[in-house]
């Protein structure tokens, strides 16, 4: 939340040079308050998990948050039940005629396909066609970034040597950027994915700035300039356990995995492995919500019918 302070406090010009949100009183006499309205479209096949994890750190916030659970109706999920479907979530048709404050758009285990095999690709980029008109700011995350920035903006999907899996330490490009206010010089979070998105496709695009990244993951968090698309190439919104879960998986179907890097301790995978990124995890999510879409939404959203 922004601190309203004395327009003539010396401390307020002070704290506006370091990122520090600083409201002044006109604007905060006339900042009216409703819930937002948050959609989740998620994709991933393990639907309980995934929502769990956004929804505790989306209601780590003063602010009220309406949230709505969307599945793609042009797929038929093989993992999670038609019951917890039909009872908690909505489909994309269901809801278009309202706009939304916020969409998050997860990951899916489907990077090694083409975006044209993905069942649900053609409702998808409808759904990001309608985003640019309809939400105020959309955050994409892992494979949903890379679906983003190819319908958007045309970037490659690039397949990586190895599977980029672990938990690496990042560090921010850019200063005076709200969505990194208050993040550590170094930071970490966990990525696990089999491909990256072209660097030469987004550092040529001037729309797209790079904000945060990793020596060893690469790029991780990429926005537009205006804010209203925020692209996260890694899971900071993963449990402490998420990684070991798919490492043990892997492991069990028989594939040759190395063990994710930096994340058991002395690389022990008899050892429980700490969660050095929820402090980071919380602050993205707290920024992007207040600053990328609570400051930034009219307080009339729908459109008018006449
Ligand atoms: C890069 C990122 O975004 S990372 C995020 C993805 N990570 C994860 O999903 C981690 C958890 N998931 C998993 O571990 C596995 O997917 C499991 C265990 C749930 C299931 O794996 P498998 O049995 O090998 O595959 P299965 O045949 O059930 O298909 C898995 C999923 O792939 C996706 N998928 C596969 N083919 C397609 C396709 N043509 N179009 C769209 N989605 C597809 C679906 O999401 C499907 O699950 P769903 O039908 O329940 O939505
Ligand atoms: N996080 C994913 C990567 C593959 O999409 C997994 O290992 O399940």
């Amino acid at each position: 939340m922004p601190i309203k302070i004395p327009d003539s406090l010396p401390a307020k010009e002070i704290l506006s040079g370091e990122n520090i949100f600083v409201m002044d009183d006109s604007l905060a006499f006339h900042q009216d308050i409703r819930p937002l309205r948050i959609a989740i479209l998620n994709l991933m096949p393990t639907k309980e998990t995934t929502e769990t994890q956004l929804l505790r750190l989306i209601g780590n916030s003063p602010l009220q948050v309406d949230v709505t659970l969307l599945h793609p109706r042009s797929h038929t999920s093989k993992n999670t039940s038609a019951e917890h479907l039909r009872s908690f979530y909505k489909t994309f048709d269901e809801i278009s005629h309202r706009r939304l404050d916020g969409l998050i758009v997860t990951g899916a285990p489907v990077e090694q396909m083409e975006f044209e095999e993905v069942s649900y690709w053609e409702e998808l980029k409808e759904i990001f066609e309608w985003s640019k008109d309809n939400v105020t700011s959309t955050m994409h995350i892992c494979w949903a970034a890379q679906a983003g920035l190819y319908h958007h903006f045309g970037v490659r999907k690039v397949a990586l040597p190895e599977k980029c899996f672990g938990v690496f330490s990042h560090t921010i490009n850019q200063n005076n950027i709200k969505l990194l206010r208050g993040f550590d010089e170094v930071f970490h979070v966990p990525h696990s994915r089999h491909t990256d998105v072209s660097r030469e496709d987004i550092e040529s695009n001037p729309d797209l700035q790079i904000l945060a990244e990793s020596e060893e993951a690469g790029m991780y968090l990429v926005a537009t300039t205006d804010g209203k698309q925020i692209f996260v190439t890694g899971h900071s919104e993963y449990d402490p356990l998420s990684l070991k879960w798919e490492y043990d998986r892997d492991l069990e179907r028989g594939m040759e995995m190395a063990l994710p890097k930096h994340y058991f301790p002395k690389d022990d995978p008899e050892r429980t492995p700490p969660a050095v990124w929820r402090a980071h995890a919380n602050l993205l999510f707290s920024n992007w919500l207040n600053y990328y879409v609570y400051q930034e939404t009219p307080y009339d959203i729908d459109p008018i019918v006449y």
